[in-house]
């Protein structure tokens, strides 16, 4: 048995459900998962345009899915790869804790302090009206900030930790945005991934 998967908190936030497993992974798993996908995933260093400028994404991402269904965001388009053995069994460990079905996960990879996340709510149509999405961290720790669009005194921050599982789901991407956002200390590299389900 495996008691530590089973450790749960869910908070209560207007219109948002977000239960976060501390101990999803057992950090051997983790250890070992965070260096296969570090080394092994097809990693790209996207453009993006913001007000007619083109900059580098601060972070590596790469998109798998079950079928060839691009997803688009932000400006860009990616075009998903096959699922790996080791991305399926994780996404199998994940629906059965959250009792949910996802078929696309996009990675990021955060190579030190300077990379990040802005603002954002993943509330792209093709995710459907009240996305599932399920997050998984491996590597360095960083803070995970959300804040309510309207209710200015719904802020937050969680610190997500070496292979925990967030989940959010309810009406959070409506009414919430979130972020990792740069550090200048010196901290080490971040792998996580979002599961998702595209319609
Ligand atoms: O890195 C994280 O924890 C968040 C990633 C995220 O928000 C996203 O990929 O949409
Ligand atoms: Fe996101």
């Amino acid at each position: 048995m495996d008691l530590f998967s089973s450790e749960k908190q869910e908070f209560r936030l207007p219109d948002a459900e977000l239960i976060y497993f501390p101990n999803f992974l057992i950090n051997r798993e983790a250890d070992m998962l965070f260096k296969k996908l570090k080394n092994e995933t097809e990693w790209q260093e996207d453009d993006i345009t913001v007000f007619g400028k083109t900059y580098k994404q601060p972070r590596l991402t790469a998109l798998y899915g079950e079928d060839n269904q691009p997803y688009s965001y932000s400006n860009i388009t990616m075009y998903p790869k096959a699922f790996t053995e080791g991305l399926q069994e994780l996404k199998s460990k994940i629906e059965k804790i959250s009792k949910e079905t996802f078929n696309t996960v996009l990675l990021n990879f955060y190579r030190h302090g300077n990379d990040s996340n802005g603002w954002h709510a993943d509330n792209e149509k093709e995710l459907g009206k009240n996305p599932v999405i399920a997050s998984v961290t491996l590597g360095e720790e960083r803070p995970f900030h959300f804040k309510h669009r309207k209710l200015k005194e719904e802020k937050h921050k969680l610190i997500l930790g070496h292979g925990s599982l967030l989940i959010m789901k309810g009406a959070m991407q409506h009414h919430w945005l979130h972020q990792i956002a740069k550090t200048k200390k010196e901290i080490g590299e971040r792998v996580n991934l979002t599961f998702r389900k595209l319609q």
